[in-house]
């Protein structure tokens, strides 16, 4: 149990990666928040699925794009359980377009969620914990896309390398205060984010032949990449990123 006593808060966690990180810290002991947009169901789902087990967690629902979301979930937090140890800014959207007819309302509402979000959330995450006193850590699901492009991801690429950009920033901006800011770099998971995509049997075999392990990724494939960043084994990792893509970034050749 790498967790225990800590509370972790994580935006986005109704399905897909949110929850696999939420459902594998609450396992190490985490009581857990989560943030979700619109899916009561899966975030009920997620909650129930944590409490099945022993743990403790409630869910918000919130744009992460508001700031005042952002205080609510936080406060939330603290009214539930008292304190905030480790905060994953995570909720993300990525609607597949192409570049030269992008519609101005996908650009804007992808660099909103994605950027904007997760620099209010990580705001009002550090600003309780610098109050609080005892340090915590901030972990941002930036990605893979972070370092490389996709055609039909012009709006969001540049979105996960603001996010993993943030959390470098971050981390000089509060390591003053013992807190850790790291970012995880997802390769392809399976999630709804990219359902649609990759229904294509013909991209969906491609992209796994490009990982070394063979196999795209499942949502709890980030849980313990997530847990470890969260817990005092990685006590002086900060700054950092952690490529989670099963081998897709170094296969070149
Ligand atoms: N899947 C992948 O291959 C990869 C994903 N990522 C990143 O991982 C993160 C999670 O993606 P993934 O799990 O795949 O996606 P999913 O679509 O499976 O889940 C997205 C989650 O984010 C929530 N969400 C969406 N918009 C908002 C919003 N405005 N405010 C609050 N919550 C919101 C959704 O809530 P609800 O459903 O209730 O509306 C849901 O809980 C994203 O940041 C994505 O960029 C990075 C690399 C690879
Ligand atoms: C949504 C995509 O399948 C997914 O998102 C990312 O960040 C990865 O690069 C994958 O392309």
């Amino acid at each position: 149990m790498l967790l225990e006593n800590k509370v972790m808060l994580i935006t986005g966690a109704s399905k897909g990666i949110g929850r696999g990180i939420a459902v594998g810290a609450a396992k190490h002991g985490a009581k857990i928040g989560i943030n979700y947009a619109g899916d009561d169901a899966a975030a009920a789902a997620t909650v129930a699925e944590i409490k099945a087990a022993g743990g403790e967690a409630f869910a918000l629902k919130g744009d992460v794009s508001d700031p005042q979301s952002a205080k609510d979930f936080i406060q939330a937090g603290v009214d539930h359980f008292g304190k905030i140890d480790s905060f994953v800014s995570n909720a993300g959207i990525c609607p597949f377009h192409a570049f030269l007819d992008m519609p101005q309302e996908v650009l804007e509402r992808t660099l909103r969620v994605n950027l904007h979000g997760a620099w209010y959330m990580s705001q009002a995450a550090a600003n309780q914990m610098v109050k609080q006193g005892h340090g915590g850590t901030l972990i941002a699901v930036s990605s893979i896309s972070a370092l490389v492009g996709g055609e039909f991801q012009t709006h969001y690429t540049p979105t996960k390398a603001g996010v993993l950009s943030l959390m470098q920033s971050t981390a000089i901006a509060l390591g003053k205060h013992g807190i850790r800011c790291n970012a995880l770099l997802p390769g392809t998971i399976l999630t709804d984010i990219n359902k649609d995509d990759l229904a294509d049997d013909a991209k969906r075999q491609y992209m796994e032949s490009r990982t070394c392990l063979g196999r795209l990724g499942q949502p709890e494939d980030m849980a313990g990449p997530a847990v470890f960043l969260a817990s005092d084994l990685a006590g002086y990792v900060t700054g950092a990123s952690l490529l989670v893509d099963g081998g897709l970034f170094v296969n070149l050749q």
